[in-house]
């Protein structure tokens, strides 16, 4: 592990995640997938459509564990957290390539509730188009799906980071781990530089990867044309969503991990 190499890897998920939001964005917000009502199962049934598949499929690509010899769920990767721990039985035990790059105490920590929440409620009116339904619940659920295992890959892995940054100056984060000083930790491990590079290459990407393309080429976005201006995902949707919520939770799950790497 080293700074460049955990960067790398961040930098490769946000073309995951841009793409993700892509698919998702092709669909109306489909509002009754994300009422728990919708399903109307009784009073004591209060999860949504969207939930309810999340779950399912959690289990599904946890459970490859138990038809195959070779360990190969999910789940068994540490990069992979599940939103829905209690329905994938065998996650948190020690997986398939548990390797020494985390340290145990504080390999599984996680800030998925959050960007649970944060999807629903921030992310996806942003996304989707409003006002419509469609009916296809299944097929736009499974674009939100997409999105939510990136992010939580992509935001969860601040573990590797914080423990690489841990590893190249040591003694200054053991003080401070040790006074509990969750401000000067979090000051230690910001760089705003780099998160300024962050958010205005994601920015670009939506533009690029957002284009339609014609024979002729990308049609182009040009401001004199407004009509034609037109990306799949709004670029300035996907530089907020780092701005406010990938980034800070990343550096929240960073805090998190170098708390407990004494333990
Ligand atoms: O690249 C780093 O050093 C990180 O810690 C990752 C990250 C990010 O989420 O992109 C978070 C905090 C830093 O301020 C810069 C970037």
């Amino acid at each position: 592990l080293s700074l460049d190499t955990v960067r790398e890897f961040l930098t490769g998920e946000e073309d995951t995640i841009v793409f993700s939001l892509i698919e998702r964005a092709r669909y109306p917000l489909n509002r009754p997938a994300y009422d728990p009502a919708y399903l109307g199962f009784g009073p004591r049934h209060d999860a949504s459509f969207a939930e309810l598949f999340v779950r399912e499929s959690e289990a599904v690509q946890s459970k490859v564990r138990f038809i195959h010899p070779r360990p190969a769920g999910r789940y068994q990767s540490l990069l992979e957290i599940p939103f829905f721990a209690y329905r994938v039985p065998f996650a948190m035990a020690p997986p398939f390539n548990f390797t020494s790059e985390l340290y145990p105490a504080p390999a599984f920590v996680n800030v998925n509730d959050a960007i649970w929440s944060t999807y629903f409620n921030d992310l996806l009116p942003l996304l989707a188009k409003n006002g419509s339904d469609d009916g296809n619940y299944a097929v736009t659920v499974d674009t939100d799906l997409a999105c939510l295992q990136v992010l939580s890959r992509r935001i969860n892995y601040g573990r590797f980071v914080a423990e690489t940054k841990f590893r190249g100056d040591q003694q200054t984060y053991t003080s401070l781990i040790q006074s509990k000083d969750r401000d000067a930790l979090m000051k230690l491990l910001t760089s705003e530089a780099q998160e300024d590079v962050v958010k205005r290459r994601v920015q670009k990407k939506a533009v690029v990867f957002g284009q339609s393309i014609t024979l002729d080429g990308p049609i182009e976005t040009d401001a004199r044309n407004s009509s034609q201006a037109k990306f799949k995902v709004d670029p300035s949707v996907v530089y907020k969503l780092y701005d406010q919520w990938v980034i800070p939770l990343t550096k929240q799950v960073e805090v998190e991990y170098l708390l407990h790497r004494l333990d």
